[in-house]
């Protein structure tokens, strides 16, 4: 190798460590445009397909429906009930309103949320860890160690489950990050908690009918898994047409509820082949279903692919809450929802399992969820 050959490659590494301090560190630096490293194929580009009509873009705003979380408590539960079902089977996401949880709470987290982006590079960067497991993870992109071409985000992860034993690790600054963090989590892992009964109602598993032992030992099970908040921050970008702050994906757990930006729309879900970008509703959480619960219903609810445009002139900040199931336990077809009419159409898998494959490969699409399909043709 010549020389000159071996200091290109010194300085391209340099560049790239760069990059993995964060979009925010880059823009803090002055950029005027996009890095090539952020720079996606043209048939990735969030317009891409948009001349062809296949898939348009930002011209299409999508209602998603709303479920009445006051409503799927009292006495119109069956009703809500039935539009929740129908949400998941052909949106795979609704928008939950009423639903308890007070604005102080969640406007706190996003404001604390906000302040530790804002600190100062050298003290974010204490929490960034190459370990997926960490309690407390700052770093940037969707899989910073796999991905070719990065995405513009960074994110705060705060592992939830148990919290006495995450909470010391959590970030100390800003220094009411940790209270609003725990009333947070604790509040949205409640609100999960009923939303769980509801989804598993839905599906005919637990209700009225069955025993009070049987809803029990199906809810305590939930009540033991994961739960995950990520901070997600967008920081505004001087070429949002060239990349994306979120790449097509599917969530991995059984349920996510995300607390969306109100001013700053971003979120885009695929529905009926196209990409429709999702209107904020104030004071509502953006529910999804995830991987898990598309598996456990044997496909009848849908986890649908997503992803998160950037903006030109505004940052935005989301919080996803992530749930699933504990670390160790098999995820599989709920075995009562499998019969000669309606085969079983995953095999089964654990968090353990997914964890390998994500480490393993870019994580894009539903690579994993297909993985995990049985072939039903001629069976
Ligand atoms: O920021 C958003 O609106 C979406 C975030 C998301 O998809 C995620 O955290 O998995
Ligand atoms: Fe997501």
């Amino acid at each position: 190798m010549s020389p000159s050959m071996g200091a290109y490659h010194a300085d391209e590494e340099e560049e790239d460590h760069q990059f993995h301090k964060g979009v925010k560190h880059l823009c803090e630096k002055g950029i005027t445009e996009v890095p090539k490293k952020y720079i996606l194929p043209v048939l990735e580009r969030p317009n891409a397909g948009k001349d062809d009509g296949i898939f348009s873009n930002n011209d299409h705003n999508l209602m998603l429906p709303v479920i009445d979380f006051a409503q799927l408590q009292g006495s119109n539960r069956v009703q809500a009930l039935h539009s929740l079902s129908k949400a998941c089977e052909e949106y795979g996401f609704f928008q939950l309103i009423n639903h308890g949880i007070s604005s102080e709470v969640t406007s706190r987290m996003v404001q604390e949320g906000r302040k530790f982006f804002e600190l100062p590079f050298e003290e974010r960067s204490k929490y960034m860890s190459k370990d997926m497991f960490s309690p407390a993870r700052y770093g940037t992109s969707f899989n910073q160690n796999k991905d070719r071409v990065f995405c513009w985000r960074d994110f705060l992860k705060l592992g939830c489950h148990p919290l006495s034993e995450n909470l010391p690790f959590w970030p100390s600054s800003p220094s009411e990050l940790r209270e609003a963090a725990v009333n947070y989590s604790e509040q949205t892992k409640f609100l999960y908690m009923m939303l769980v009964e509801a989804t598993l109602e839905s599906l005919g598993l637990v209700g009225n009918t069955k025993s009070g032992n049987e809803n029990e030992s199906y809810l305590k099970e939930f009540e033991d898994g994961s739960q995950i908040i990520v901070v997600n921050c967008y920081p505004s970008c001087p070429e949002p047409d060239l990349t994306l702050g979120m790449p097509s994906h599917s969530d991995y757990g059984f349920l996510t509820l995300l607390l969306q930006d109100e001013l700053v729309k971003g979120l885009q879900i695929q529905h009926r082949g196209r990409w429709v970008t999702v209107e904020p509703i104030p004071n509502s959480f953006v529910v999804n279903v995830g991987d898990h619960l598309e598996i456990f219903s044997n496909g009848r609810y849908k986890s649908v692919l997503h992803r998160v445009l950037v903006n030109p002139s505004q940052s935005r900040i989301s919080i996803a809450s992530l749930h699933s199931l504990p670390f160790s336990c098999a995820i599989r077809p709920s075995p009562k929802l499998i019969n000669d009419a309606n085969r079983k159409r995953y095999k089964d898998t654990d968090f353990a399992s997914f964890m390998e494959y994500i480490t393993a490969c870019e994580h894009k699409n539903k690579n994993f969820l297909e993985s995990r399909k049985l072939d039903l043709i001629g069976k």
